[in-house]
């Protein structure tokens, strides 16, 4: 273990309420100074001081609209300057109600610039200074409806389908070079996500939903464990080893240089 003074800064997006807030308790926890990002300012400031005299680390806080370009540019901009920040943990992410016809385009462009343009700005701003010093983490906020898009509607699941790919993309290009990514998986959890986009996260049955405390101790459990992929709720890890092994062995076959049989006419030339 790490003395606690070395440990580096984690910036945390979407640490204001929720799954954000319960990493920055437990980075706290783990001596981690913090950068706190969100919109609520009240909200950071009181979870900063609540973390810095219980933990004894520096928190700031960064309070910004990450759909803002102007004001994401200001996170970048630490992300790209303060060496001490070496953990960023791409939390903040929002849904939108309404399926793909009925939802209003402006909410779902904005959701697409917080779950999918603002981790790939800001991992962008990070990520070449931890590859100079090899050494760093980068953790993704995805969604257990990354792999079950069925399971809901609208864009949101989508925008969680990106966030998984992106960080397999990026674990290959960062692989050996002393910088970690994980993509977190989570399933039902206790937000005010659910309320924010209008629904009732009680209308689940009680055994699908998981508390906010217990996902994120999982989710640094599998961070812990060095694992790519961490879905929480998933009893046996080898179901979720299986179902990457199935998609890599199709590898082989999705480039070739003619169709599919199955795809050509079945009907003789001399016919
Ligand atoms: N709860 C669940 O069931 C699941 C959640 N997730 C994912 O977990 C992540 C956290 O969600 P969760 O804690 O549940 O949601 P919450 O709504 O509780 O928290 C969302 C956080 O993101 C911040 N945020 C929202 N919009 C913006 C914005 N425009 N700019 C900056 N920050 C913003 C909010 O702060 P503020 O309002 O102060 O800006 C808040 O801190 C999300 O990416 C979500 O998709 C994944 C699977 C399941
Ligand atoms: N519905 C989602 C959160 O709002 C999720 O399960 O990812």
């Amino acid at each position: 273990m790490l003395p606690v003074d070395t440990l580096d800064t984690a910036l945390v997006t979407g640490a204001s309420t929720g799954i954000g807030a319960a990493y920055a308790d437990r980075l706290a926890a783990r001596g981690h100074p913090l950068v706190l990002v969100a919109r609520n300012r009240e909200a950071l400031d009181t979870l900063a001081a609540r973390l810095s005299r219980e933990h004894r680390v520096k928190v700031d806080v960064l309070p910004a609209d990450l759909t803002s370009s102007a004001q994401r540019a200001e996170v970048e901009r630490r992300l790209r300057e303060d060496e001490a920040i070496g953990t960023l943990v791409n939390n903040a992410g929002a849904s939108v109600a309404g399926g793909l016809a009925e939802a209003r385009l402006d909410d779902v462009e904005a959701m697409i610039g917080l779950n999918v343009v603002a981790p790939t700005r800001l991992t962008g701003a990070l990520l070449p200074r931890l590859l100079a010093r090899g050494r760093g983490s980068i953790i993704n906020i995805a969604s257990a409806l990354a792999i079950a898009p069925e399971l809901s509607v609208g864009a949101y699941a989508a925008t969680k389908s990106y966030l998984l790919t992106y960080t397999l993309s990026l674990h290959k290009e960062v692989n050996g070079r002393g910088v970690q990514v994980q993509a977190v998986l989570p399933g039902i959890t206790r937000t005010a996500i659910w309320e924010h986009a209008g629904k009732d996260i009680d209308s689940f049955p009680e055994h699908m939903i998981m508390e906010v405390d217990e996902m994120v101790d999982a989710a640094l459990a599998g961070y812990d464990m060095g694992e790519l992929v961490t879905v929480p709720s998933l009893p046996d890890g080898e179901e979720w080893n299986g179902y990457d092994e199935a998609r890599r062995r199709l590898f082989p076959e999705l480039s070739r240089s003619q169709a599919a049989d199955r795809y050509k006419s079945d009907i003789p030339e001399d016919a």
